[in-house]
């Protein structure tokens, strides 16, 4: 798999505890990467060392296969970037920051008609920034990102204050971007939901660390709702689903855990075809949800990447 960013003990620390601790992001190229994490985790300070922004305690970063230490020039050639709020000229127009831009990288005029459409400006192109809503400064904030042809877009909090409707815009913009331009997109986000429909891959970071990494999938796959099962005789049914194939564990002194693959009613109907008096069997609650909240509490969940 080739990776689009690689990081490896990445590590920034700041005073009183706060910054990241051997963060190893596995960007795929071609993916969109959701990277997920409350507010404070540490995803904007992450990013900030990804763009070069500031410099880690220790750790190395590849971008597009170039060491950032080794090579800056070349491994931030093919990245676009939007950071915080784009640095915009509001008394100019959307036309005009981009010529702006366009003139410093020596790009031809037809690239700033290209971007425009990508991020659906072309109509507002000739209005005042300072008139453009919240939604288009972050698209016109993308537009720049994207003017140099980046084949990798970081993109911090895109999502912030938009409404549904620019949330949508915005998942539809970053759907294009990877299909279409075949950019890898990493965005980062503090909510789920925001990235869920749109990413390939999600890291989720918080206080400083990388607690999950992979496909969306595999976070679907943990999030399966388990099976509980309380009985008369524990130790002697967890060792009937033992041989049967399933994973069983106590959850409490009475109660089991299964990451069953076998249907409910016949885990039921094989228990009791043993003789085990079955009390209670039923799904354990668990939605995406609840699982990004589980990761992004305290308790430490290791990586399945
Ligand atoms: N230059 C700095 N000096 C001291 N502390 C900092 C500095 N930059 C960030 N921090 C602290 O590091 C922690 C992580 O901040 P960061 O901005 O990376 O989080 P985040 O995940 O991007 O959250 P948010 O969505 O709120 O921006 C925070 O507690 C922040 O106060």
């Amino acid at each position: 798999m080739t990776l689009a960013i690689q990081t490896t003990a990445l590590t920034r620390q700041f005073a009183g505890g706060h910054g990241i601790r051997d963060v190893a992001l596995a960007v795929p190229a071609g993916s969109i990467y959701g990277f997920l994490g409350p507010n404070g985790a540490g995803k904007t300070t992450t990013i900030r060392l990804l763009l070069d922004l500031i410099q880690p305690d220790r750790g190395e970063i590849l971008l597009l296969g170039q060491t950032l230490r080794r090579d800056r020039r070349a491994a931030l050639a093919e990245v676009g970037a939007l950071v915080e709020s784009p640095s915009l000229y509001p008394h100019l127009s959307g036309w005009e920051n981009l010529e702006i831009a366009r003139r410093l990288l020596a790009l031809p005029v037809e690239r700033i008609i290209e971007v425009l459409a990508r991020v659906d400006l072309a109509d507002a192109a000739h209005r005042r920034v300072r008139d453009y809503s919240l939604g288009m400064r972050q698209r016109l904030g993308i537009a720049l990102a994207l003017l140099p042809r980046p084949k990798l877009l970081v993109l911090d909090e895109p999502g912030n204050g938009l409404d549904p409707a620019g949330l949508q815009d915005l998942r539809r913009m970053l759907r294009e971007f990877a299909r279409r331009d075949g950019i890898t997109v990493l965005v980062s986000s503090h909510q789920l939901a925001e990235v869920e429909q749109v990413a390939t891959h999600v890291g989720v970071l918080t206080a400083g660390r990388l607690r999950f990494q992979g496909t969306l999938a595999q976070l679907r796959e943990r999030a399966r709702p388990q099976l509980l099962l309380r009985c008369d005789q524990p130790a002697r049914a967890r060792q009937l689903l033992l041989e049967m194939g399933e994973q069983a564990a106590f959850a409490s002194d009475d109660t089991l855990r299964l990451a069953s693959t076998l249907p409910a009613e016949e885990i039921n109907r094989r228990l009791v075809g043993q003789g085990i008096g079955i009390r209670h069997l039923a799904h354990e609650d668990v939605t995406l949800e609840s699982l990004f909240f589980a990761l992004t509490g305290d308790d430490a969940v290791e990586q399945a990447a």
